[in-house]
């Protein structure tokens, strides 16, 4: 089993309840608001036996695939866009997660070796500027919390007033370090250009961002968004239970203060996205707890325009090293994650299917499990990759528009909000991006290039 040091932890939560598969199933075919135990007894196909039911599971992805049907019809869609991560610097110290090199490696007296990097606004800007030319309207920003990055320049100079202040409030100088990332504001004046839609911020960045301050985060949203910010990523997430946050992440903020970032970000008018990172040490009724606290920050704000389940990647994480868990989620776990994810959240339209997480194709299958969304063609990406993933760093309209017809369904590309989608002719002589601003429909790079070796 992928779980099998999953029982080790003497976990408050566990997946037991009084509720029966049968009644849970029903439902959800009725498209009753499920219960968590009804959640519970989905993805586990039933508490009272060890294991997952092949003949139930089946039952839970059908039921899924026709709510997806009612939903948002059989379009699958996708977005053009770009992943520009500004610094590797973090030490936050999530268990998860090998993106981050220890900011120490990055100061100006530091002989250690590593492979992270930072980039500063100007060059930031001009990796964005290059895709927007290419036609590429939407840039994904996640980066670590550099000891460096403060808001803006009133920010650096309230950490720097702090006593001890790298160790109080992770605060360094700018000039202790090789290289500068500028401010959160600069970042985003930087990246907001060419009309591209600058999805960046998650909470726990917000986080790093009013840190040492007295200021809310509605306040710090407010300046990012009139920095040039349009939505919000709801990573930073992973199971929403504080005793598996403590295990994973200790060094993150909390439950509530995610959920209050989130709701800051909306408040101030940000689109955001919510996620789930799961398969690590976590059990049924943790991923269930999520969704409900997902379900309901959406019914305060209707501001989630996507869920995006993350498996987690293991081989080269502390998580794994440290031999606490052994692999990630399995196929079954997976296909019954989203599937219940499709269920459980009534309020959220569209469920994100990852081919960086899954593969091509299991991220195919995936769409007809309850997803409906096939991520974008980020042509790069680091943190995956560096957690040992293998499934690459980009894809072609072309490679989309063939794997989506391939299992039958209508290519469409998206914008980040939804808003607008436009459906792709498979008959077409060749694909590339058109919702954009420079997006004249060329492809975004020909066969047999790759985005670091295409000609623009
Ligand atoms: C790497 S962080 C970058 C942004 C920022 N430092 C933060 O934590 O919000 C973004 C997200 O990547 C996801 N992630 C990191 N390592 C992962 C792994 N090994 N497998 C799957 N997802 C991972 C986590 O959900 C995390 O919140
Ligand atoms: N699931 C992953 C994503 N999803 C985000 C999308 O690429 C896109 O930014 C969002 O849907 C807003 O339009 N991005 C990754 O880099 N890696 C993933 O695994
Ligand atoms: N960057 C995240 C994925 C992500 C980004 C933005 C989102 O809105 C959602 C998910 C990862 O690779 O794990
Ligand atoms: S998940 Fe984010 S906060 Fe945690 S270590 Fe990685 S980069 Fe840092």
């Amino acid at each position: 089993m992928a779980d099998a040091s999953r029982g080790e932890f003497d976990f408050e939560h566990v997946p037991e309840t009084d509720q029966s598969f049968e009644n849970a199933l029903r439902n959800a075919r009725d498209g009753d608001r499920l219960t968590v135990a009804d959640g519970i007894e989905l993805i586990t196909t039933g508490t009272e036996s060890e294991g997952i039911d092949p003949e139930r599971k089946e039952a839970v992805l059908e039921a899924a695939d026709r709510r997806r049907e009612e939903v948002v019809g059989d379009r699958v869609t996708f977005v053009a866009n770009l992943n520009n991560n500004v610094t590797t610097a973090c030490n936050t110290g999530c268990l998860f997660c090998n993106f981050k090199d220890s900011s120490h490696k990055f100061r100006a007296d530091s002989t250690a070796e590593h492979a992270g990097f930072t980039k500063t606004p100007a060059e930031s800007r001009e990796v964005v500027r290059a895709a927007a030319k290419r036609g590429i309207y939407e840039v994904t920003s996640v980066s670590g919390l550099h000891p460096a990055f403060a808001l803006d320049d009133e920010h650096h100079e309230i950490l720097a007033g702090h006593a001890n202040a790298a160790r109080t409030v992770n605060y360094r100088p700018p000039d202790e370090y090789d290289t500068d990332p500028g401010t959160y504001l600069e970042q985003m004046r930087a990246m907001s250009t060419d009309g591209i839609h600058l999805h960046s911020m998650t909470p726990e960045e917000a986080y790093h961002a009013r840190r040492g301050t007295d200021w809310s985060y509605e306040e710090v949203y407010r300046r990012l968004k009139n920095a040039g910010l349009s939505s919000a990523p709801g990573t930073a997430a992973e199971i929403l239970v504080d005793e598996v946050r403590d295990v994973i992440c200790p060094g993150k903020i909390d439950t509530q203060g995610w959920l209050d970032a989130m709701e800051a970000a909306a408040t101030v008018g940000l689109d955001m996205t919510a996620t789930i990172m799961y398969g690590h040490v976590e059990n049924e009724a943790h991923r269930i707890l999520h969704l409900e606290k997902v379900r309901d920050l959406q019914d305060r704000t209707g501001a989630i325009t996507e869920f995006v389940p993350l498996s987690f990647i293991h081989p080269n994480t502390p998580l794994h090293d440290r031999g606490i868990v052994e692999s990630g989620a399995t196929d079954d776990e997976d296909e019954l994650l989203i599937a219940v994810s499709r269920l459980f959240l009534d309020n959220i339209e569209n469920i994100q299917s990852s081919w960086v997480k899954y593969g091509d194709q299991q991220g195919l299958k995936m769409l007809s499990c309850g997803a409906n969304d096939f991520m974008g063609t980020i042509l790069s990406e680091e943190i995956t990759k560096r957690a040992g993933g293998e499934f690459g760093e980009y894809r072609s309209f072309a490679e989309y528009v063939e794997m989506i017809t391939a299992i039958g369904r209508t290519p469409a590309e998206r914008s980040t909000d939804y808003r607008r989608i436009r459906d792709i002719d498979p008959e077409s002589e060749s694909f590339g991006p058109r919702l954009g601003p420079q997006s004249d429909g060329t492809p975004l790079f020909d066969a047999g290039t790759t985005p670091a070796t295409a000609d623009d």
